[in-house]
């Protein structure tokens, strides 16, 4: 039987990386699903992947992550078209208007904290967040919240005893503890919602475990390490997109003594490939995936302990259903 595979932002960076990548290893026994908010690069994703791969099963659905009846209107899409989904990757992300705090980076260089501001970015970026028309934080509504929503809404497709499903999350290194407040889970007061975002994430993959493992879905968590893609490009504003490709000579340098430096979108991929071959039952739902390349420029994935525990996780999930049905209900009314 073919998987049927979902990949949300699938039309550019390490979600296309990633079908090119699943492609590669099994054209034929895949059906592929790519949910994007912008048709026209999902129609460009969905030609590349074909001219490499023609006999692909590749299908393109609308969706906004950000936006509450985009998300509920693809859902029904996907109910209609598949009978089951195996695999759900929750990819689509953003870090807009990121800040590069060039004091915060000079500090950081100096002291014995440089390899993790370089594998995690901490202490040099803060990002600036905007308001949905949902009235939800742009950022938490687009990483997090559509995500949570599509798969509340998927549970009939996701969940069938006998034959596993897969949730799985494309985390960062940046995700950090003291970026996440439990009281302003949607990160209004704070400067660091991109982090806030990927921790809920981490939190949320927990909590959906110990609620869906029983009806056979599962949930996971990566890391791509650090890739240059339009969302990274965006941290040096002034430096246009080819002027990075001048650094990388010194990233390849810094990856020496930090394998987190993936940079390609196929090398950033790994953890996700490596995940789509394992049995979900094997997997510890306390650990991140990281997509690591060595300084010789060979791609593995490491299992690295998350710093999360399960009553922050359950008290999470309970602040999302709460706002869940608090957003149906303005729904409804809108509707009306
Ligand atoms: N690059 C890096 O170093 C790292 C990236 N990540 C994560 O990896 C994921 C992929 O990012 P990356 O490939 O780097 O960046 P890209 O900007 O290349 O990809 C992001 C994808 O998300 C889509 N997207 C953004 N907003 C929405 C939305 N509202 N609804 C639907 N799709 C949306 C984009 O589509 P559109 O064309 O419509 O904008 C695009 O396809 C993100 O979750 C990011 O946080 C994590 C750690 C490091
Ligand atoms: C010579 C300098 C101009 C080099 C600057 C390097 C930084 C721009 C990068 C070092 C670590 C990177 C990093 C990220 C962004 C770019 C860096 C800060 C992320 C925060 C991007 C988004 C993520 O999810 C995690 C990344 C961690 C590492």
């Amino acid at each position: 039987m073919n998987k049927v595979v979902l990949v949300t932002g699938a039309n550019s960076g390490i979600g296309l990386a990633l079908c090119e990548r699943l492609l590669s290893q099994d054209t034929e026994g895949l059906q592929l699903c790519l949910a994007c908010r912008n048709m026209g690069r999902a129609q460009a994703a969905r030609s590349a992947l074909l001219t490499s791969h023609p006999t692909a099963q590749v299908a393109l659905l609308q969706m906004d992550t950000s936006s509450i009846s985009s998300v509920i209107s693809a859902a029904q899409e996907i109910k209609l078209r598949y009978n089951r989904l195996d695999y759900l990757y929750l990819n689509a992300g953003i870090m807009p208007n990121p800040q590069f705090d060039l004091k915060g980076f000079f500090k950081g260089l100096f002291s014995s904290k440089i390899i993790t501001m370089f594998a995690t970015g901490e202490g040099i970026l803060t990002q600036k967040d905007g308001v949905t028309s949902d009235g939800l934080r742009e950022i938490f509504a687009t990483n997090l919240f559509g995500h949570f929503l599509l798969i509340r809404e998927l549970e009939p497709v996701l969940c069938h005893e006998g034959r596993p499903s897969q949730l799985i999350w494309t985390s960062s290194s940046n995700a950090h503890r003291s970026a996440f407040n439990l009281e302003d889970i949607q990160h209004q007061r704070g400067t660091q919602p991109y982090s806030s975002s990927k921790y809920a994430s981490d939190l949320l993959s927990l909590a959906l475990n110990t609620h869906y493992n029983k009806q056979g879905l599962y949930s996971s968590v990566i890391c791509p390490g650090f890739v240059m893609t339009s969302l990274t490009y965006g941290i040096l504003p002034s430096f246009p997109a080819f002027l990075w490709t001048l650094l990388i000579p010194l990233f390849w340098l810094i990856r020496i003594f930090t394998n987190t430096f993936t940079l390609t979108p196929y090398n950033g991929a790994e953890a996700l490939v490596w995940l789509f071959k394992q049995k979900p039952e094997s997997l510890d739902p306390t650990v991140k995936y990281q997509s690591l390349t060595s300084g010789l420029g060979n791609n593995y994935t490491q299992a690295r302990k998350m710093d999360i525990d399960l009553e922050t996780s359950k008290a999470l999930y309970e602040k999302l259903l709460q706002l869940e049905s608090e957003v149906r209900k303005k729904l409804k009314r809108k509707v009306k």
